[in-house]
């Protein structure tokens, strides 16, 4: 290494200038080149596959691709879905488990009483009246815990979303126990 250094010194000044103005230009070239891949790597992130909680863009595409499947991945979606599914599927997640080989999403819910159980539970099922889609639930005293997956088309759909978010509504203006 020591040579090296020795012969730039040897070169003429206007060289070493020359020298000196190209990897400033290559840095800030390589540099720029890669804030544009970032940041769309970041942005498609973001819209797509981001959770809600803990959102991260990653600085390197090794994470990126790692945190990309996971969340692609993770979940079997039903066939024919619109697009934002992955995305509005990964929000429910940090309340919500996967069930069913990853099918479904199952949730405990804890109220203060029975009866607040039961309005809950009598509000949900006018809603699977509306959207011809049912759960599979189970009530004990003051606690529901229910599972949305879809037969046909197999998988989690956009109906199980749609359910699991009007849960959560429903849940939250009724009053959850703690
Ligand atoms: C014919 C009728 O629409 C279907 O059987 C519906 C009824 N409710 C349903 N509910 C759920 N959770 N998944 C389904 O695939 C489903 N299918």
């Amino acid at each position: 290494m020591t040579h090296l250094k020795h012969l730039s010194q040897a070169l003429p000044l206007h060289s070493q200038a020359d020298q000196c103005w190209r990897r400033t230009r290559l840095t800030s070239a390589v540099a720029f080149h890669l804030r544009i891949r970032l940041g769309r790597r970041c942005a498609a992130w973001s819209t797509s596959y981001a959770p809600s909680k803990g959102v991260k863009c990653f600085s390197t595409s090794q994470a990126y691709r790692s945190a990309d499947k996971t969340n692609a991945i993770d979940i079997a979606f039903s066939s024919g879905q619109p697009a934002e599914l992955p995305h509005r599927a990964s929000k429910l997640l940090h309340v919500w488990q996967l069930s069913n080989a990853k099918k479904g999403v199952t949730r405990q819910y804890t109220f203060t009483s029975f009866s607040k159980a039961w309005r809950f539970m009598t509000l949900v099922a006018e809603q699977c009246k509306v959207k011809k889609h049912h759960p599979s639930w189970h009530n004990l005293y003051n606690k529901v815990t229910i599972e949305w997956t879809t037969h046909t088309p197999e998988g989690l759909s956009i109906k199980d979303v749609e359910m699991a978010e009007f849960c959560d509504r429903t849940a939250n203006e009724i009053g959850l126990k703690g």
